[in-house]
């Protein structure tokens, strides 16, 4: 048997960090939500207690290195599973970027395996799973739009946001997570985003007050590392996105526009010095 999942990309719209806690993670609150590009994982059943892992993309690890491996490791460990799988992984989100490509990739893997296999593990249980995983996996397992709060794994399910055009521009730059969480000053951030406010921004579907409550805490230490990322933004901005924001550690930088007429315009910029530029919808 095969089935086929899709791993799509998140975005932060808002980000916040409130300290650095004793396990060396963060305290974050932060608003995520889900955009129209994706990767795509086909999931076949293997006779040999085995898991193989391919894909096209010459750049991601396809051994226990990879996150969909460790999802597979993970359920079949703890669901005492002596099947194997053969996971191809068609990879569309780009890698390193701030989108939570390997994140989703993960979360897919749980949701396709505990199908495969008839686990009957619930939605909770695999959040559970997904947070031994990584941070971005408990929220990529349901997706939607959410506040995550804690290192990222405790989850508040909100309204979608207002429905525009996302364009996305990855600096040809990878970003390290724990190096721009390492470098940030947690207890000296000088401006913090009001979540409350984006939430009911997103809650009365307010594009304005959406795009004015856009903030990322770790996009002025991503910056003064990467100053191309500070580049991209000023660009999209001069181009005519309505909002403009780093993603998570970075560094793709999105831009919201609400009137399909300015979308060509933002794009076009962009791929004149960015190659990785993407024009999507936020997933509903
Ligand atoms: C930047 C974001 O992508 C925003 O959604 C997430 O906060 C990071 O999520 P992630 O990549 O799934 O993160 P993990 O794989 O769990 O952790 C990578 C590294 O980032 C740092 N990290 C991550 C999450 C968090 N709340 N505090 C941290 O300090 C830690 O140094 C950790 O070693
Ligand atoms: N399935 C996967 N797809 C992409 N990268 C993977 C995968 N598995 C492991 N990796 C590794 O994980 C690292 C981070 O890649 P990923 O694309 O998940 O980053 P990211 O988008 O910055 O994630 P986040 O936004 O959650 O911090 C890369 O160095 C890559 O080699």
């Amino acid at each position: 048997m095969k089935i086929y999942e899709k791993a799509p990309a998140k975005i932060n719209l808002s980000l916040d960090v409130l300290r650095k806690r004793d396990d060396g993670y963060h305290e974050v609150e932060m608003i995520m939500t889900m955009v129209d590009l994706a990767d795509r994982l086909e999931l076949q059943e293997l006779p040999r207690d085995t898991i193989i892992i391919s894909s096209q993309a010459g750049y991601i690890p396809l051994d226990e290195k990879n996150l969909a491996f460790q999802a597979a490791k993970l359920i079949k460990d703890r669901y005492d599973v002596k099947k194997g799988v053969y996971i191809h992984l068609d990879k569309k989100i780009p890698v390193a970027a701030g989108l939570a490509g390997g994140s989703s990739d993960a979360a897919a893997a749980l949701r396709g395996l505990n199908r495969l296999w008839g686990l009957g593990i619930s939605t909770e249980e695999l959040k559970v799973l997904g947070a031994e995983l990584g941070s971005d996996v408990p929220f990529c397992v349901t997706g939607g739009t959410a506040v995550a709060r804690g290192r990222g794994e405790k989850l508040e399910v909100i309204p979608s946001p207002p429905q525009c055009w996302v364009v996305l521009a990855k600096p040809p730059i990878n970003v390290s997570t724990s190096e721009v969480y390492g470098k940030l000053n947690a207890a000296a951030i000088p401006k913090h985003p009001s979540i409350p406010a984006m939430v009911e921004a997103i809650v009365r579907k307010d594009f304005d007050a959406m795009c004015a409550n856009l903030g990322n805490v770790l996009e002025d230490v991503t910056l003064s590392l990467y100053p191309e990322v500070q580049h991209v933004k000023e660009c999209m901005q001069r181009l005519g996105a309505d909002g403009v924001l780093m993603s998570g550690s970075g560094p793709t930088v999105f831009g919201l526009i609400s009137k399909e007429a300015k979308v060509s315009r933002v794009y076009n910029g962009l791929r004149g010095f960015c190659k990785e530029v993407y024009a999507v919808r936020m997933l509903m």
